[in-house]
């Protein structure tokens, strides 16, 4: 670690996080009430540089904008008389707050809770509950949902006495003062929702995050009696919401590679005639749906790099209220729920783009009311050093045009560049504040420019184009890469002598892959990687993806489990390669790094590797999070430097990213971060 990268992240986070501590840094959960008069909202707040942030819940009123912390870690749901708002109080209790008097009841529930619905016109909340032992997703990080378990001291997914958690219904009955389990033993509630014949869910007979794959919609009959399938689907199912009367549920069935990460075709299923209405949304995925009454959706989605607002009608209309290219609202996917204004009916969502972090806003007719900005002087100066983001196209070589989103520096081309290469597959970037993975403003600042793509098996351009990657994972989605270094290099945009590949989890493995498929990468940093598609099979908590997205049996030999595994052509790897690994990632297991690091090590290859012992898919703990952009800066500087990038000779202080902070934090404590294993193979 030179000393260099580690006072560029250091300053980096300090003039970037300071000014936002203690105070909400992002909106993940926004409930309007009925009357649309106040708005309960869920966010992050960061207490300290070297604590993660945690989430808070807060009420928002509407005409004063004044905000009031509830305390709380979300989400919440009202009843449908504005009187009562429920929060998730403690990972464990539901708050129920009588907004009149202003008293509060709780309720503690035998797991970590995931989802309030409130009952239409009754006081029951239905309670989604995961028994401590569940997994998270892999879009959640991965790793068990239980916070305070201590970190396993064998390889997690070789545990054999790690029993999957099962995910339930309960009910809680505030008359009664009683909470029960509404869902039967033997099935996996995954999402649900009050219907008028009872509650709906997705659910499966397994509790195995792979089992989430093959879900069904069923309409639960009570905790003795199995649940009636009422939908399946060959893809996956999500995003299930009943309407206010309970007569209709929407969702959306889409091909999906992540459990949360849902962008498909919506459809409406009247549990009366059970007839399924399909939503005419035209070229959009939708990625969100809310019902603003017994008759009308509100949708979001995205169409290639649009974000798309619109309201759905129970026949199946389409009707767009809002589009934007430079703005965007939601985490992994566009997001936005409906709310009631003077105006008539609106939407509420927070609103971001590359240059803007989210803020609460309230869009109508009228106009866009913005309520709550999470902006402050840290996000003013990450834009100024985040350089520019454009939409780019490129043709892939059979034809068919990929798009994307470069970040540059403000100074002139040619750029060095980073290939950043989205997980998923089945996931899509957008022009958000985050651009997934948050390190893209480093990188532009340090003097490196960034492609965002978004190959062929992303969301957001209809199942056909989703549906490309299944049983050519590494086959044609690697030459939408390959072709976008080339049109950029034709362009004069960037350097073709310094080009590097990274990615995350499906991102990972494509780096992994594209090392192995081409020579001309001057680094490859494959994060939370697949390198061996028969081992990760036998040790991922989803192997029901691979089977899928592979479209093959990992006991055919002559297969795609082989034929599209980076590890069987090490020998061919040119580039110098940094993996980096989390010890507690169950979705793609730190052993698919470390297998890659030993096959290129035997074949002498130039390999590093680095796991972090207590992360899970993601490197969330900010000393973990501060070793991985140093270790990411420095390989990055070893092998392609940058022109912009901090001169060695330079006094510390005289690069954007090294000036000193008068508010600066204490220095990353080395305890929290050094990673476990680490190895270093210095190849031909
Ligand atoms: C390559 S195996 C599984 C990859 C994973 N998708 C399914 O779980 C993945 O790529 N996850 C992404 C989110 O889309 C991530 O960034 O973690």
């Amino acid at each position: 670690m030179t000393p260099t990268s580690r006072s560029s992240v250091e300053n980096y986070r300090a003039r970037t996080l300071t000014p936002g501590l203690g105070r909400l840094i992002d909106i993940t959960d926004i409930a309007p009430s009925p009357g649309g008069d106040r708005i309960a909202v869920t966010g992050n707040v960061m207490d300290s540089l070297d604590r993660p942030p945690h989430p808070t819940c807060h009420l928002i009123e509407v005409a004063t904008g004044k905000i009031r912390r509830l305390g709380g870690v979300g989400p919440s749901a009202w009843s449908s008389d504005g009187t009562s708002l429920a929060y998730v109080n403690t990972p464990t209790s539901v708050a129920i707050l009588d907004t009149v008097t202003g008293s509060r009841r709780s309720y503690e529930l035998p797991g970590v809770i995931e989802y309030l619905r409130f009952a239409p016109r009754k006081s029951s909340v239905l309670a989604g509950v995961a028994q401590m032992s569940a997994d998270r997703s892999g879009a959640d990080g991965s790793g068990a949902l239980s916070q305070d378990a201590p970190p396993l001291e064998t390889h997690p997914v070789e545990d054999s006495s790690h029993d999957a958690g099962w995910r339930h219904a309960w009910r809680i009955d505030p008359e009664e003062g009683t909470v029960c389990q509404v869902s039967p033993p033997g099935w996996n509630v995954w999402e649900a929702d009050w219907c008028a014949a009872g509650i709906v869910a997705v659910a499966s007979r397994h509790p195995e995050e792979s089992a989430w794959y093959h879900a069904r919609i069923v309409m639960l009959r009570g905790p003795h009696t199995p649940p009636r399938v009422i939908a399946r689907s060959a893809a996956q199912l999500g995003l299930l919401c009943a309407s206010p009367d309970g007569t209709a549920i929407a969702y959306a069935e889409a091909i999906c590679s992540d459990r949360g990460i849902v962008a498909g075709d919506a459809k409406i299923l009247d549990l009366h005639s059970q007839e399924i209405t399909p939503v005419d949304s035209g070229n959009v995925d939708v990625t969100s749906l809310a019902w603003r009454d017994e008759s009308t959706l509100l949708a979001t989605g995205q169409c290639n790099l649009t974000t798309v607002v619109a309201e759905a009608t129970r026949d199946g209309n389409w009707r767009q209220v809002w589009s934007s290219e430079q703005r965007t609202c939601g985490d992994w996917y566009p997001n936005a729920v409906p709310i009631a204004t003077d105006d008539g009916p609106g939407f509420a969502a927070a609103i971001h783009d590359y240059g803007h972090p989210p803020a609460l806003t309230i869009v109508t007719s009228a106009g866009e009311h913005t309520l709550l900005d999470t902006g402050n002087p840290g996000s003013d100066y990450r834009r100024s050093i985040g350089g520019t983001l454009h939409a780019t196209r490129w043709h892939a070589p059979d034809g068919l045009e990929i798009a994307g989103l470069l970040a540059t520096p403000n100074s002139p081309p040619p750029h060095p560049l980073i290939v950043l290469i989205h997980g998923g597959p089945v996931a899509a970037y957008r022009p958000s504040w985050n651009l997934i993975y948050d390190w893209t403003p480093l990188l532009v600042a340090s003097g490196y420019a960034v492609l965002h793509p978004n190959p062929r098996g992303s969301g957001g351009r209809g199942q056909q184009f989703a549906s490309l990657v299944r049983g050519d994972m590494g086959g044609a989605d690697t030459h939408d890469l390959i072709s976008a270094v080339d049109a950029l290099t034709q362009r004069g945009a960037i350097d073709p002598q310094r080009v590097a590949v990274t990615g995350r989890s499906y991102g990972g493995y494509m780096s992994a892959w594209l090392a192995t498929q081409d020579d001309r990468w001057a680094a490859a940093i494959p994060m939370a990687p697949v390198t061996n598609w028969i081992s990760q099979h036998f040790t991922t908590n989803i192997n029901s993806f691979d089977e899928i997205f592979l479209d093959d049996t990992v006991t055919n030999p002559a297969g795609r489990f082989f034929s599209r595994s980076p590890i069987f052509f090490a020998e061919r790897v040119r580039t110098p390669v940094l993996l980096i690994g989390g010890g507690q990632d169950r979705c793609t297991p730190p052993g698919q790094a470390v297998e890659f690091h030993h096959a290129l090590s035997h074949h002498e290859k130039d390999s590093t590797l680095v796991i972090y012992p207590n992360e899970g898919h993601h490197i969330n703990s900010p000393g973990a999070r501060s070793h991985l952009l140093v270790a990411l800066l420095d390989f990055l500087d070893q092998h392609m430097p940058a022109a912009g990038a901090p001169d060695r000779n330079r006094p510390s202080g005289s690069s954007p990213l090294q000036e000193p902070v008068t508010d600066n934090s204490a220095p990353v404590p080395p305890a929290a971060h050094d990673p476990r294993q680490a190895g270093r193979n210095r190849g031909r």
